[in-house]
């Protein structure tokens, strides 16, 4: 099971994460509590070992805006969130970075359908921490495909079993309050998933 721990913005939140085995490690920069600007994104992903895959997560934005971002931050991937077409993922192809497309259930669900590497499937309102129907799209997507979308330890073997993802992703599930991280959850998190397996 594949785990990505995102909207990071402290190193010692940073170290836990790896330490305790994630697969990759989500900055947000976009208009959130967990906004981080492209060079704190640098600084933070400068701590992260190779096999980590850095991931800059935007909602939104144009592709200009994205590729500005990436290349200061030097993040290894781009999560794009909200109603993009697919010419904006035609356009960031040369940037050299693995490609997430984030939607809700209802959009096309076939991980590559718009070129993408990753699909991730996530509640209406990412980065709310709530809840959703998370069976309603078991057996829906295809290829790697990441479920995010009010997860936390305590409900995300829950989470698995009943939609059958590749790869899982967490923000407000390891934190105390909106944007404030805390390692005891993270570490959690990455337990609870691991001994799924
Ligand atoms: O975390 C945010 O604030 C955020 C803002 C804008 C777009 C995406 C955001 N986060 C993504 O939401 C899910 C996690 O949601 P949850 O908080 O665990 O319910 C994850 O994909 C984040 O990358």
């Amino acid at each position: 099971m594949y785990v990505k721990i995102c909207g990071l913005s402290e190193p010692e939140h940073v170290a836990v994460a790896v330490e305790a085995g994630a697969d990759a490690i989500g900055f947000v920069m976009t208009r959130s509590p967990r906004q981080v600007t492209p060079e704190r994104a640098a600084e933070l992903a400068a701590l992260v070992p190779g096999h980590v895959l850095t991931v800059g997560v935007f909602r939104g934005e144009d592709p200009e805006t994205v590729r500005a971002a990436a290349l200061v931050s030097g993040v290894r991937a781009v999560q794009l969130h909200g109603k993009h077409p697919h010419e904006d993922f035609t356009a960031l192809k040369d940037l050299g970075r693995r490609l997430v497309r984030a939607v809700d259930a209802a959009a096309d669900l076939r991980c590559g359908a718009y070129d993408e590497d990753l699909l991730l499937v996530d509640a209406p309102h990412a980065g709310s921490g709530r809840p959703w129907d998370w069976a309603a799209v078991r057996g829906r997507p295809s290829g790697h495909w990441m479920l995010a979308g009010g997860l936390d330890p305590s409900n995300v073997t829950e989470a698995i079993a009943a939609a059958d993802p590749w790869g899982v992703d967490v923000s407000s599930g390891v934190e105390t309050s909106p944007g404030a991280k805390d390692s005891a959850l993270i570490a959690a998190f990455l337990t609870a998933v691991r001994s799924e397996r």
